[in-house]
């Protein structure tokens, strides 16, 4: 609680919003690379942060490190003032869900029972319990499905409950993501590049989704490269480049600063970027914000950074046609990381 007095001498009181995420200097090396580089971010009750990069920058590196899949060679991890586990199963139970960067659905299994698999952290029975299906078992078994119906009418699916999650449009896998990430009640929601392989109009459902959750109660850091995306919706955005924090700020003071725009077309960051050359590469109708279509560029022509992970990841980004996999145990980082890391 802080407590403030203003120029006509009243005093009031506001509540201080409690630090759901404190990461503080955190760095992981791969052998002789630094993907990320002492990193420190915080997250608030109550926001909506995004995280935003260019190809490689580092962030899906953070989230791994944020989620207990990589053991951060340097710094710390707080979750509400407590220290994380350094496993993610562990870390989904303290409090914080994620989604991936490529689908990872149980394709073959119903909608509502892909839910329910995200909900086994929050249930508490024994083996045998559920093998001899005792009262406790059920009395759990119906919570269980009745919170993930809640969260299937939540994010508009319960009427497919009973519909193979292969069969899902794009988008609705992806939503459905989200609903099984809620399921384990987190209070700290990381959704990585949520909106990839989406049309407008999915992605406009999926920022409406993200205020809904927002306003539950639930903070959120989101990795994006949609820029007008990511500035619609965020209290506060922060940049990755070569694995360090450039800048962190509110969207305007991100979107305007010359060396996230630099960044973005792959300037050094420290040599005076020209202002001109966004303006010149953005069409002027419906051009978002600059670094939007400096993103687009850098994509476009970055091929370092791109080759092998896009072309992975566009396969890997396919709907799930044949996916028998345990999401848990596909938890693996997408790269097979020679470095420190946890099964998932
Ligand atoms: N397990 C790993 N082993 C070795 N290097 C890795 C590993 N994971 C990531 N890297 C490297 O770390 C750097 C950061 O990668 P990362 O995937 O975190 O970037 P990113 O910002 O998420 O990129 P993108 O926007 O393309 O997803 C890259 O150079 C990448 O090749």
């Amino acid at each position: 609680m802080t407590t403030t007095t203003n120029q006509a001498g009243a005093t009031t009181s506001q509540a201080t919003p409690e630090k759901v995420l404190d990461a503080r200097g955190v760095t992981m090396r791969f052998g002789g690379l630094t993907a990320v580089r002492e990193v420190d971010l915080t997250v608030n009750s109550g926001e909506i942060v995004g995280l935003i990069g260019p190809n490689g920058a580092g962030k899906t590196t953070f989230f791994n490190c944020l989620t207990g899949l990589y053991v951060p060679t340097e710094g710390e991890v707080r979750y509400k003032g407590t220290v994380l586990p350094p496993t993610s199963f562990k870390v989904t139970a303290a409090g914080i869900a994620r989604t991936f960067q490529n689908i990872r659905l149980f394709g073959n299994m119903s909608v509502l029972e892909n839910v329910l698999v995200g909900r086994h952290t929050r249930m508490k029975q024994g083996l045998w319990s559920a093998v001899l299906r005792l009262p406790g078992f059920r009395r759990t078994e119906e919570e269980a499905t009745r919170r993930a119906m809640e969260l299937l009418e939540f994010i508009g699916l319960a009427h497919k409950a009973e519909h193979l999650a292969r069969n899902l449009p794009y988008g609705e896998q992806r939503k459905l993501e989200i609903a099984r990430a809620l399921a384990s009640d987190p209070g700290l929601l990381l959704l990585d590049e949520p909106t990839a392989g989406m049309n407008p109009q999915e992605t406009r459902a999926v920022e409406e989704l993200i205020f809904a959750i927002r306003d539950q109660g639930i903070a959120v850091l989101v990795i994006e490269h949609d820029m007008r995306f990511i500035f619609n919706l965020c209290d506060r955005v922060a940049v990755l480049v070569q694995g360090q924090k450039l800048i962190e700020g509110d969207s305007q003071t991100v979107q305007s600063d010359e060396r996230v725009i630099a960044a973005y077309l792959g300037e050094p960051i420290d040599e005076a970027p020209s202002t001109k050359a966004p303006a010149d590469e953005a069409p002027t109708d419906e051009a978002p914000a600059a670094p939007a279509k400096a993103a687009e560029t850098a994509e476009d022509t970055d091929t370092d950074a791109d080759t092998g992970s896009d072309d992975a990841e566009a396969a890997d980004d396919a709907p799930a046609e044949d996916d028998d996999t345990p999401a848990d145990t596909a938890d693996a980082p997408k790269d097979a990381a020679p470095g420190k890391e946890n099964d998932a």
